[in-house]
């Protein structure tokens, strides 16, 4: 399938634009008649649920859940995270039931454990979530204080939180929602410590919805955004759960309490590797949902003169407005290309772990750390512009821009703060450029760091920026390499040195980032153009060649340190960048029309089809319960004794 045609037939685009009377979105009781900004706390959440139950309802009706269709295939058609925007602003209650806790199950248990749970969790009877992260620990896994202690006389575990920061902190629906979870806890048997496992646990009765005995829950207040997925806190006093409940794929607790260690101590984190690649497709929508609110509305909007001659013309017709907004449409596409070819990559090494290959597996884990990282990083910074590109308007929640700004730099934090994950990739690296200075050989995606030819001259062609930034990154690596090997032989500890190097070593991670996105978009684009017209195919690589331009720009300091890159070249790339503006410009309509994305899940006053935005605008304005009288009772209880000085 050709990418445009990928685009507009994703699979969730045959079940959201499927015939009206299977239509999920035709059914107006999802959405709400008050806004919910102006709810309470309270009733926001009570709002999210109402439609929570009405929305699953209405899947598990339409959509053709092929018994064996795998939680990972229907999650990567991505309907959900689209026709979910649909009903709610923010994400549900339930976002981790799907997201995380089935997931966990489907990759951590063994097939009893799955067969059992799954069954019951896809078919709603029971709701859970993924509770990792404490009050005192989020990155830092290994210090994770939630103990499991397994007591071989009743072939129970004990789950116990020591301390207040030992809590777990977070987890979506754990507050009032969900009443099992998958919880990671520190096992220990007879004293020893056996590292971090998942644990399958019911934290409320089934049919009072009450906590259990030794069993504390609440949810962690008011966030910046998020505000219908109930993050709570849970806390354990000496809980017990049977042995059966410890999720035994990769490792296992036999009934005397011995400990059988799985294939590596690592598969335990498989869940986050998995939501790594998945957040990476999501922002890619966040990214198309934002594109095409602010490039309709710039196409609708008019200010100022370009002549004083001619009427106002429309603000998209501004070549600053076309530099804010057409790589937004182009990092759409960029991160949706790079997510299904990760997803394959994915795919692939964990058939080759269920046979036992492992070798993989490192590189997996450090691409789904760089690409979780750039699309979280590139698409909040995006959203974002196209607020601001917005004017005032996007300042409003009815454009949900700033909703879908909240979304978005979420994923910043979750899943892996990504300071944290470029590190990780960055340790990958670092262990590539040494293996590879041994004349080893290395990943498909590092093997360039091997490069030793010398830098070639500078072109200002797709090949030659994919080039530049190789160059840029080994550069970056090399220096990183040098300059932690120079501290150690200085009497520096690794660590100490591995910690002053960190900024570079930041820098180097994002570096390599770039080249595999860049080098994908371009790859994807390319094999799947072939199967387009000569105007679609000609329309993709002009956004290729945009996005190439564009980081190349932003990213000249690097090019000047590491290429033969000079200035007249840059001119030429500045002169580039601007005829690709104006080339693209006709199409930038047509391109966020291609994306798809009905109204109802722009949920958006400025991006709607048929481009009534004031009218929009001030539907929403009477909306708000304050409009519903002419003065309020604050005049009469407050202003006007103040403004008569009887206050
Ligand atoms: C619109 C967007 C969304 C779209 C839809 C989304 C749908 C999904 C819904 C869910 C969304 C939100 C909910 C969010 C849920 C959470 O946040 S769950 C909690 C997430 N927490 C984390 O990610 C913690 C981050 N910390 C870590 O991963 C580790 O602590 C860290 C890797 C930072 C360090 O681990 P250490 O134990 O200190 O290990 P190191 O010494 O650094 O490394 C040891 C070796 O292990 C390898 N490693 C580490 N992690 C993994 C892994 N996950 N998989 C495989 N291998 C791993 C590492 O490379 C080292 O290997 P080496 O020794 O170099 O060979
Ligand atoms: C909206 C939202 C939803 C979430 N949902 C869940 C959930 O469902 N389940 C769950 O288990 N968790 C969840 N989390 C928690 C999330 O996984 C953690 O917040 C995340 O892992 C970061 O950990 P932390 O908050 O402890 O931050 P820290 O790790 O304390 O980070 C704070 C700062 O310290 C820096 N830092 C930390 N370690 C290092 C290091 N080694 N090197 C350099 N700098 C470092 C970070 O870069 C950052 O700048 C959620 C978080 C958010 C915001």
């Amino acid at each position: 399938m050709g990418l445009v045609d990928q685009l507009v037939n994703q699979p969730h685009y045959t079940l959201v634009n499927q015939p009206r009377e299977n239509d999920i979105l035709s059914h107006k009781e999802l959405f709400d008649s008050i806004p919910e900004e102006y709810l309470s706390h309270k009733e926001k959440y009570e709002n999210a649920i109402r439609k929570t139950v009405l929305y699953y309802r209405l899947m598990q009706k339409y959509q053709n859940y092929k018994e064996g269709s795998t939680i990972l295939d229907e999650t990567r058609a991505n309907y959900r995270n689209l026709v979910s925007f649909a009903v709610f602003k923010d994400y549900p209650p339930l976002m981790l039931h799907n997201g995380m806790f089935i997931p966990a199950i489907a990759g951590q248990g063994t097939p009893e454990q799955q067969k059992h749970w799954l069954k019951r969790a896809k078919n709603m009877e029971i709701l859970g979530t993924y509770a990792q992260t404490e009050l005192g620990h989020g990155t830092f896994i290994r210090g994770l204080e939630t103990t499991a202690e397994y007591d071989p006389s009743t072939e129970e575990f004990v789950l116990h939180s020591p301390t207040l920061t030992s809590y777990k902190w977070w987890p979506g629906g754990l507050g009032h929602t969900v009443n099992y979870c998958v919880v990671m806890a520190q096992l220990y048997i007879r004293g020893r410590h056996h590292g971090m496992q998942p644990f399958l646990v019911q934290l409320r009765d089934e049919a009072t919805h009450m906590p259990l005995p030794g069993v504390k829950l609440g949810e962690i207040g008011a966030k910046l955004g998020l505000s219908t997925v109930n993050n709570g806190f849970l806390a354990f006093e000496h809980h017990r759960i049977p042995r059966d409940r410890m999720l035994m794929k990769n490792a296992q607790v036999l009934k005397d309490g011995t400990f059988v260690a799985g294939p590596s101590s690592k598969l335990a984190y498989g869940t986050m590797i998995y939501v790594r690649v998945i957040i990476v497709n999501g922002m890619a929508n966040l990214m198309a949902k934002a594109a095409t609110i602010a490039v309709r509305y710039s196409a609708v909007r008019r200010q100022s003169q370009i002549k004083p001659s001619e009427p106002e013309c429309q603000i998209l017709d501004y070549v600053t407005q076309q530099h804010k907004l057409l790589i937004c449409i182009a990092t759409s596409l960029a991160f949706s290309t790079c997510a299904r070819w990760l997803w394959d990559v994915y795919t692939g090494v964990m058939g080759q772990m269920e046979s036992g290959n492992m070798d993989h597996l490192p590189e997996l884990h450090a691409l789904a750390c760089s690409l979780k990282v750039v699309s979280t990083m590139d698409v909040s910074g995006l959203v974002e512009r196209c607020r601001l590109a917005c004017g005032g308007h996007g300042f409003m929640h009815s454009s949900n821009l700033p909703y879908t700004y909240g979304l978005a730099t979420a994923a910043c934090t979750y899943e892996g703060e990504n300071t944290v994950l470029l590190l990780q990739t960055a340790r990958s690296l670092v262990k590539a450029w040494q293996k590879g200075s041994k004349g080893k050989p290395l990943s498909p995606t590092e093997a360039y760091l091997m490069d030793k030819s010398p830098v070639p001259k500078w072109e200002n062609t797709l090949d030659g920026i994919i080039a530049g930034f190789r160059r840029v990154s080994a550069g970056k690596v090399q220096d990183c390499v040098s300059k932690i090997d120079k501290l150690v032989k200085m009497g520096t500890s690794y660590e100490d040195a591995w910690n002053q190097t960190s900024v570079r070593l930041v820098a180097a991670s994002e570096a390599h980032s770039r080249a595999v996105i860049l080098a994908t978009f371009r790859s994807e684009v390319s094999r799947a153009a072939a199967a387009l017209s000569p105007p679609l195919s000609r329309v993709l690589h002009q956004l290729v060649h945009l996005y190439c331009v564009y980081w190349a720009l932003e990213r000249l300091g690097d090019l000047l340190l590491y290429t033969s890159i000079a200035e007249r070249d840059v001119q030429e790339l500045q002169q580039q960048y601007e005829d690709l503006l104006q080339k693209i410009r006709p199409n930038a309509v047509g391109l966020v029309d291609a994306f798809d994305l009905r109204d109802e899940i722009l949920n958006s006053t400025l991006g709607a089809y048929d481009g009534r935005v004031y009218e929009r605008l001030m539907e929403e304005a009477l909306k708000s319960p304050l409009n519903a009288e002419p003065v309020n009772q604050s005049f009469h209880q407050y202003l006007k004794p103040f403004m008569h000085g009887k206050l």
